[in-house]
Protein backbone atom coordinates (compact mmCIF):
# COMPACT_ATOMS: atom_id res chain seq x y z
CA UNK A 1 0.00 0.00 0.00
CA UNK A 2 1.16 3.24 -0.89
CA UNK A 3 2.24 6.03 1.63
CA UNK A 4 -0.43 7.99 2.24
CA UNK A 5 -0.26 12.26 1.35
CA UNK A 6 -1.36 14.68 -0.14
CA UNK A 7 -0.98 16.69 -2.85
CA UNK A 8 -0.81 20.32 -3.25
CA UNK A 9 0.62 21.44 -6.57
CA UNK A 10 -1.12 19.68 -9.21
CA UNK A 11 -2.40 22.04 -12.31
CA UNK A 12 -5.81 19.87 -13.79
CA UNK A 13 -4.91 20.77 -17.06
CA UNK A 14 -1.72 19.16 -16.80
CA UNK A 15 -3.16 15.81 -16.07
CA UNK A 16 -4.37 15.70 -19.48
CA UNK A 17 -3.34 12.17 -21.09
CA UNK A 18 -2.98 11.66 -24.47
CA UNK A 19 -5.61 8.92 -25.08
CA UNK A 20 -8.42 11.20 -23.55
CA UNK A 21 -6.95 14.44 -25.29
CA UNK A 22 -7.82 12.35 -28.25
CA UNK A 23 -11.20 11.23 -26.84
CA UNK A 24 -12.37 14.44 -26.31
CA UNK A 25 -10.92 15.79 -29.55
CA UNK A 26 -13.54 13.39 -31.52
CA UNK A 27 -16.14 14.09 -28.65
CA UNK A 28 -15.75 18.14 -29.77
CA UNK A 29 -15.06 17.17 -33.04
CA UNK A 30 -11.44 19.43 -32.49
CA UNK A 31 -8.53 18.63 -34.73
CA UNK A 32 -4.99 18.26 -33.12
CA UNK A 33 -1.67 18.88 -35.31
CA UNK A 34 -0.83 15.51 -33.84
CA UNK A 35 -1.41 12.07 -36.10
CA UNK A 36 -1.96 9.80 -32.68
CA UNK A 37 -0.95 9.36 -29.41
CA UNK A 38 2.44 8.38 -30.30
CA UNK A 39 3.11 11.33 -32.22
CA UNK A 40 1.85 13.30 -29.35
CA UNK A 41 3.79 11.63 -26.71
CA UNK A 42 6.70 12.62 -28.83
CA UNK A 43 6.03 16.29 -29.01
CA UNK A 44 6.98 15.86 -25.38
CA UNK A 45 10.19 17.29 -25.20
CA UNK A 46 10.77 20.87 -23.29
CA UNK A 47 13.71 23.07 -23.59
CA UNK A 48 12.30 24.99 -20.79
CA UNK A 49 9.43 26.53 -19.11
CA UNK A 50 7.43 28.48 -22.06
CA UNK A 51 8.09 25.24 -24.56
CA UNK A 52 6.29 23.40 -22.30
CA UNK A 53 3.61 26.07 -21.70
CA UNK A 54 3.40 26.57 -25.44
CA UNK A 55 2.27 23.11 -26.20
CA UNK A 56 -0.07 22.99 -22.82
CA UNK A 57 -2.05 25.79 -23.74
CA UNK A 58 -2.51 24.56 -27.18
CA UNK A 59 -4.19 21.03 -26.16
CA UNK A 60 -6.18 22.67 -23.94
CA UNK A 61 -8.48 22.98 -26.95
CA UNK A 62 -10.21 19.93 -26.40
CA UNK A 63 -11.74 20.80 -23.15
CA UNK A 64 -15.12 22.70 -24.07
CA UNK A 65 -17.91 21.02 -22.07
CA UNK A 66 -18.57 20.28 -17.87
CA UNK A 67 -18.26 16.72 -19.25
CA UNK A 68 -14.85 17.08 -20.10
CA UNK A 69 -13.92 19.08 -17.33
CA UNK A 70 -15.26 16.20 -15.17
CA UNK A 71 -13.55 13.85 -16.88
CA UNK A 72 -10.52 15.13 -16.56
CA UNK A 73 -10.72 15.54 -13.05
CA UNK A 74 -12.03 12.26 -12.27
CA UNK A 75 -9.21 10.67 -13.89
CA UNK A 76 -7.03 12.42 -12.07
CA UNK A 77 -8.42 11.12 -8.78
CA UNK A 78 -8.10 7.84 -9.92
CA UNK A 79 -4.81 7.61 -10.73
CA UNK A 80 -3.57 10.20 -7.22
CA UNK A 81 -5.42 7.61 -4.79
CA UNK A 82 -4.05 4.81 -6.43
CA UNK A 83 -0.72 6.58 -5.42
CA UNK A 84 -1.72 7.52 -2.27
CA UNK A 85 -3.23 10.81 -2.52
CA UNK A 86 -5.65 11.21 0.22
CA UNK A 87 -6.56 15.27 0.00
CA UNK A 88 -5.51 16.67 -3.66
CA UNK A 89 -5.44 20.89 -3.73
CA UNK A 90 -5.99 21.20 -7.66
CA UNK A 91 -4.69 24.19 -9.39
CA UNK A 92 -6.94 25.33 -12.26
CA UNK A 93 -6.37 28.24 -15.33
CA UNK A 94 -9.77 30.03 -15.61
CA UNK A 95 -8.20 32.78 -18.22
CA UNK A 96 -7.11 29.67 -20.55
CA UNK A 97 -10.46 28.63 -20.72
CA UNK A 98 -12.11 31.73 -20.62
CA UNK A 99 -9.80 32.86 -23.91
CA UNK A 100 -11.28 30.13 -25.52
CA UNK A 101 -14.73 31.36 -25.08
CA UNK A 102 -15.47 28.84 -22.35
CA UNK A 103 -17.13 30.29 -19.41
CA UNK A 104 -15.95 30.58 -15.60
CA UNK A 105 -19.44 28.43 -14.96
CA UNK A 106 -18.15 25.61 -17.12
CA UNK A 107 -14.87 24.82 -15.74
CA UNK A 108 -15.86 24.96 -12.42
CA UNK A 109 -19.19 23.11 -12.41
CA UNK A 110 -17.30 20.61 -14.47
CA UNK A 111 -14.59 20.38 -11.88
CA UNK A 112 -17.07 20.27 -8.77
CA UNK A 113 -18.95 17.30 -10.48
CA UNK A 114 -16.16 15.47 -10.38
CA UNK A 115 -14.53 16.77 -6.78
CA UNK A 116 -17.74 16.67 -5.65
CA UNK A 117 -18.00 12.79 -5.79
CA UNK A 118 -14.32 12.22 -4.82
CA UNK A 119 -14.04 11.12 -1.21
CA UNK A 120 -17.39 8.41 -2.47
CA UNK A 121 -15.37 8.11 -5.24
CA UNK A 122 -11.70 7.73 -4.74
CA UNK A 123 -11.87 8.12 -1.24
CA UNK A 124 -9.87 11.78 -1.51
CA UNK A 125 -10.83 15.17 -0.38
CA UNK A 126 -10.41 18.02 -2.37
CA UNK A 127 -10.07 21.82 -2.59
CA UNK A 128 -9.94 23.98 -5.35
CA UNK A 129 -7.23 26.91 -6.07
CA UNK A 130 -7.37 29.79 -8.86
CA UNK A 131 -4.82 29.98 -10.40
CA UNK A 132 -3.76 33.61 -12.28
CA UNK A 133 -1.59 33.63 -15.65
CA UNK A 134 1.07 35.78 -15.19
CA UNK A 135 2.04 36.64 -18.57
CA UNK A 136 -1.22 38.08 -19.28
CA UNK A 137 -1.76 41.50 -17.42
CA UNK A 138 -3.40 42.30 -13.98
CA UNK A 139 -6.24 44.13 -14.82
CA UNK A 140 -7.32 40.51 -16.64
CA UNK A 141 -6.46 38.70 -13.55
CA UNK A 142 -8.69 40.96 -11.66
CA UNK A 143 -11.33 40.55 -13.97
CA UNK A 144 -10.46 36.69 -13.32
CA UNK A 145 -11.24 37.00 -9.75
CA UNK A 146 -14.53 39.28 -10.04
CA UNK A 147 -16.14 36.94 -12.84
CA UNK A 148 -14.71 33.93 -10.25
CA UNK A 149 -17.30 35.36 -7.39
CA UNK A 150 -20.63 33.43 -8.08
CA UNK A 151 -18.54 30.69 -7.75
CA UNK A 152 -16.32 31.09 -4.56
CA UNK A 153 -18.31 27.98 -2.26
CA UNK A 154 -16.34 25.72 -4.73
CA UNK A 155 -12.68 27.85 -4.49
CA UNK A 156 -10.85 27.72 -1.46
CA UNK A 157 -7.27 29.71 -2.90
CA UNK A 158 -5.84 31.95 -5.24
CA UNK A 159 -2.38 31.08 -7.13
CA UNK A 160 -0.10 32.82 -9.53
CA UNK A 161 1.27 30.03 -12.72
CA UNK A 162 2.72 30.29 -16.37
CA UNK A 163 5.79 32.10 -17.73
CA UNK A 164 7.75 33.40 -14.72
CA UNK A 165 10.96 35.84 -15.22
CA UNK A 166 9.85 38.93 -16.29
CA UNK A 167 6.65 38.59 -14.37
CA UNK A 168 6.96 39.27 -10.73
CA UNK A 169 4.67 38.87 -7.88
CA UNK A 170 4.48 42.59 -7.43
CA UNK A 171 2.68 43.17 -10.64
CA UNK A 172 -0.80 40.99 -8.89
CA UNK A 173 -0.44 42.89 -5.83
CA UNK A 174 -3.98 44.21 -6.28
CA UNK A 175 -5.01 41.35 -6.90
CA UNK A 176 -4.09 39.24 -4.02
CA UNK A 177 -5.49 41.97 -1.95
CA UNK A 178 -8.80 41.62 -3.23
CA UNK A 179 -8.62 38.03 -3.28
CA UNK A 180 -7.41 37.96 1.09
CA UNK A 181 -10.71 40.28 1.19
CA UNK A 182 -12.83 37.45 -0.32
CA UNK A 183 -11.60 35.30 2.23
CA UNK A 184 -9.14 33.24 -0.30
CA UNK A 185 -5.85 30.93 0.50
CA UNK A 186 -3.12 33.02 -1.04
CA UNK A 187 -0.11 30.36 -3.20
CA UNK A 188 2.23 31.89 -5.83
CA UNK A 189 4.78 29.76 -7.84
CA UNK A 190 7.96 31.59 -7.45
CA UNK A 191 11.64 30.53 -7.62
CA UNK A 192 10.72 27.64 -10.61
CA UNK A 193 12.85 29.74 -13.32
CA UNK A 194 12.85 33.31 -11.28
CA UNK A 195 15.37 34.39 -9.06
CA UNK A 196 14.96 34.05 -5.56
CA UNK A 197 13.89 37.98 -5.16
CA UNK A 198 10.44 36.29 -6.55
CA UNK A 199 10.38 34.24 -3.48
CA UNK A 200 10.79 37.05 -1.49
CA UNK A 201 7.92 39.43 -3.10
CA UNK A 202 5.77 36.87 -3.47
CA UNK A 203 5.60 36.46 0.78
CA UNK A 204 5.89 39.71 1.19
CA UNK A 205 3.82 41.60 -1.39
CA UNK A 206 1.60 38.85 -1.82
CA UNK A 207 1.11 37.23 1.64
CA UNK A 208 1.10 33.72 0.19
CA UNK A 209 1.05 31.47 2.57
CA UNK A 210 2.61 28.50 0.39
CA UNK A 211 5.15 28.53 -1.78
CA UNK A 212 5.04 26.47 -5.05
CA UNK A 213 8.11 25.21 -6.00
CA UNK A 214 10.54 27.84 -4.45
CA UNK A 215 13.70 25.92 -6.00
CA UNK A 216 15.44 28.96 -6.21
CA UNK A 217 15.60 29.72 -2.47
CA UNK A 218 19.02 27.59 -1.90
CA UNK A 219 20.88 30.33 -3.64
CA UNK A 220 20.18 32.83 -1.00
CA UNK A 221 20.83 31.41 2.63
CA UNK A 222 19.20 34.12 4.64
CA UNK A 223 15.59 33.43 2.33
CA UNK A 224 16.41 29.59 3.78
CA UNK A 225 16.54 30.70 7.11
CA UNK A 226 13.26 32.85 6.69
CA UNK A 227 11.43 29.95 5.25
CA UNK A 228 12.45 27.16 8.00
CA UNK A 229 11.95 29.92 10.41
CA UNK A 230 8.49 30.61 9.72
CA UNK A 231 7.98 27.26 8.30
CA UNK A 232 6.55 28.19 4.73
CA UNK A 233 5.62 25.07 2.97
CA UNK A 234 6.93 24.67 -0.58
CA UNK A 235 5.56 22.27 -3.06
CA UNK A 236 8.50 21.20 -5.11
CA UNK A 237 8.05 18.54 -8.19
CA UNK A 238 11.16 17.16 -8.80
CA UNK A 239 10.05 15.19 -12.25
CA UNK A 240 8.90 18.62 -13.72
CA UNK A 241 11.98 19.96 -12.50
CA UNK A 242 14.36 18.05 -15.19
CA UNK A 243 12.12 17.84 -17.99
CA UNK A 244 11.38 21.47 -17.95
CA UNK A 245 15.37 21.62 -16.99
CA UNK A 246 15.31 23.77 -13.88
CA UNK A 247 18.02 21.07 -12.54
CA UNK A 248 20.07 19.26 -14.76
CA UNK A 249 19.46 15.66 -13.63
CA UNK A 250 17.45 13.98 -10.57
CA UNK A 251 20.93 12.92 -9.04
CA UNK A 252 20.70 16.90 -8.75
CA UNK A 253 17.90 17.69 -7.37
CA UNK A 254 18.04 19.89 -4.30
CA UNK A 255 14.89 18.62 -2.14
CA UNK A 256 17.64 15.89 -0.08
CA UNK A 257 19.64 19.50 1.14
CA UNK A 258 16.21 21.28 1.19
CA UNK A 259 14.95 18.87 3.86
CA UNK A 260 18.28 18.60 5.70
CA UNK A 261 18.15 22.59 5.92
CA UNK A 262 15.08 22.01 7.36
CA UNK A 263 12.79 23.49 4.81
CA UNK A 264 9.25 22.13 4.88
CA UNK A 265 9.21 20.35 1.72
CA UNK A 266 6.63 18.64 -0.04
CA UNK A 267 6.88 16.23 -3.24
CA UNK A 268 4.27 16.65 -5.90
CA UNK A 269 3.51 16.05 -9.35
CA UNK A 270 3.15 19.54 -10.98
CA UNK A 271 1.42 18.27 -14.56
CA UNK A 272 1.80 14.34 -14.45
CA UNK A 273 0.46 13.85 -17.83
CA UNK A 274 3.46 15.36 -19.26
CA UNK A 275 6.43 14.91 -17.10
CA UNK A 276 6.55 11.47 -16.93
CA UNK A 277 4.30 10.60 -14.04
CA UNK A 278 2.12 11.11 -11.17
CA UNK A 279 3.08 11.70 -6.93
CA UNK A 280 4.46 8.57 -6.11
CA UNK A 281 6.85 8.51 -9.04
CA UNK A 282 8.02 11.50 -8.03
CA UNK A 283 8.45 10.50 -4.00
CA UNK A 284 10.31 7.18 -6.50
CA UNK A 285 12.72 9.53 -8.60
CA UNK A 286 14.86 10.75 -5.53
CA UNK A 287 17.07 8.85 -3.27
CA UNK A 288 14.81 9.60 -0.08
CA UNK A 289 15.06 7.56 2.68
CA UNK A 290 12.07 5.27 4.75
CA UNK A 291 11.93 8.81 7.21
CA UNK A 292 12.26 11.45 4.63
CA UNK A 293 9.40 9.93 2.45
CA UNK A 294 7.70 9.91 6.12
CA UNK A 295 8.86 13.84 6.65
CA UNK A 296 7.67 15.17 3.13
CA UNK A 297 4.20 13.10 3.34
CA UNK A 298 3.44 14.57 7.02
CA UNK A 299 4.62 17.78 5.69
CA UNK A 300 1.91 17.85 3.36
CA UNK A 301 -0.70 17.31 5.49
CA UNK A 302 0.35 20.08 7.41
CA UNK A 303 0.83 22.26 4.83
CA UNK A 304 -2.91 21.38 3.58
CA UNK A 305 -5.51 24.07 3.91
CA UNK A 306 -7.53 21.77 5.98
CA UNK A 307 -7.77 24.61 9.09
CA UNK A 308 -11.54 24.30 8.29
CA UNK A 309 -11.83 20.27 8.88
CA UNK A 310 -8.86 19.71 11.14
CA UNK A 311 -10.16 16.38 12.35
CA UNK A 312 -9.89 15.50 9.19
CA UNK A 313 -5.91 16.57 9.30
CA UNK A 314 -5.78 14.58 12.40
CA UNK A 315 -6.98 11.23 10.72
CA UNK A 316 -4.58 11.50 7.88
CA UNK A 317 -1.56 12.13 10.01
CA UNK A 318 -2.80 9.26 12.66
CA UNK A 319 -3.19 7.18 9.67
CA UNK A 320 0.50 8.24 8.46
CA UNK A 321 1.80 7.18 11.93
CA UNK A 322 0.13 4.44 11.78
CA UNK A 323 1.57 3.29 8.22
CA UNK A 324 3.59 0.16 7.57
CA UNK A 325 3.60 -0.66 11.78
N1 LIG B 1 5.39 24.26 -13.68
C1 LIG B 1 4.63 25.29 -14.04
N2 LIG B 1 5.11 26.53 -13.87
C2 LIG B 1 4.38 27.58 -14.24
N3 LIG B 1 3.17 27.50 -14.78
C3 LIG B 1 2.65 26.28 -14.95
N4 LIG B 1 1.47 25.90 -15.48
C4 LIG B 1 1.44 24.57 -15.45
N5 LIG B 1 2.57 24.08 -14.93
C5 LIG B 1 3.34 25.13 -14.62
ZN1 LIG C 1 3.05 24.34 -11.31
Amino acid sequence: MPLPKAELHLHIEGTLEPELAFELAARNGVTLPYADTEDLREAYRFDDLQSFLDLYYGLMAVLRTERDFADLADAYLARAAAQGVRHAEIFFDPQAHLARGVSMGTVVEGLWRALGDSEARHGVSTRLIMCFLRDESAESAMDTLMAAKPHLDRITGVGLDSAEVGHPPVKFREVYEAAAALGLRRVAHAGEEGPPEYITEALDVLGVERVDHGLRCMEDPELVARLVRDRIPLTLCPLSNVRLRAVDALADHPLPAMLEAGLRCTVNSDDPAYFGGYIGDNFDALPLTDEQQRELARNSFLAAFLEDDEERRAAYLAELDAYGT
